[in-house]
């Protein structure tokens, strides 16, 4: 078994927004406090639920101090600015730009390097995190995972799992499209926190293999279940936890 700091199951899809939604808003204000002066506090985002779906519902007053905030996606499709696949403009539209002051930065897209420039935009972003994070993680990441155990964009056997440097190229991604930027899985498993959030029926199989141990590979999500996460499924994602 792989050991958490949490695991909830809330009654639904719904339910793990309104639970997660408010507790990760709460701590990231705790956290913001507790920042020494001039530094604002790194968050890691993902697409999916989280962007789509969890965030939203959280546009609104809130204690967080947002001007002390800096967001970044832990993984991005690599298309144009401004298509409907990235997911910083989704989360953007859908809940950043309500938080005054916050600060997102954005991986590169193809329309500044080209659609055969991914590795020359990978190298650019991660000059970009020497330069802002060097070698720290994020201070907390609210992420959501696939129904194959993957996370940011890091599949089940592919060989960007393994790179040790912090921001990984995956030309060949299995979820279209296929071109994508990461942040590695040797930054996501030293994030300070980490929030899981996995609703659905199609996740069951691979949450309660990863809690129960499965290898990394199999199951990317793994990497990250330890004593510093917690996960929040709902009934049916749940059903083969032990
Ligand atoms: O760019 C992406 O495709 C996403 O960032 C991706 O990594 C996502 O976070 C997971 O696939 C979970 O997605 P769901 O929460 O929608 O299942």
């Amino acid at each position: 078994m792989r050991e958490v700091a949490e695991l909830v199951v809330a009654p639904s899809e719904a339910g793990i927004a309104s639970v997660l939604g408010p507790r990760f808003l709460e701590d990231l204000s705790r956290l913001v406090l507790r920042a020494p002066a001039g530094r604002r506090v790194d968050v890691g985002l993902s697409g999916g639920f989280v962007t789509q779906r969890l965030l939203p519902g959280l546009v609104g007053p809130s204690a967080v101090d947002w001007s002390r905030v800096r967001v970044w996606m832990v993984d991005e499709r690599y298309v144009a600015a401004g298509d409907p696949l990235r997911n910083d403009d989704e989360a953007w539209t859908g809940f950043l730009r309500h938080c005054p002051g916050v600060e997102l930065v954005r991986m590169p897209s193809a329309d500044q390097y080209g659609a055969d420039g991914l590795e020359e935009a990978a190298a650019a972003f991660a000059r970009t995190w020497e330069r802002l994070m060097g070698a720290r993680s994020f201070d907390t990441a609210l992420i959501g995972m696939g129904p194959d155990g993957h996370i940011c964009s890091l599949f089940p056997h592919h060989r960007a799992l393994d790179s040790p440097g912090p921001v990984v190229r995956v030309p060949d991604s299995p979820k279209p499209p296929p071109q994508r930027i990461t942040i590695s899985m040797a930054v996501m498993r030293s994030c300070r926190s980490l929030w899981l959030a996995a609703p659905g029926a199609a996740k069951a199989g691979a949450i309660a293999a990863a809690l129960g141990g499965a290898p990394v590979e199999d199951y990317p999500v793994g990497a990250v279940l330890s004593p510093t996460a917690r996960v929040y499924l709902d009934g049916p994602a749940a059903r083969l936890v032990r």
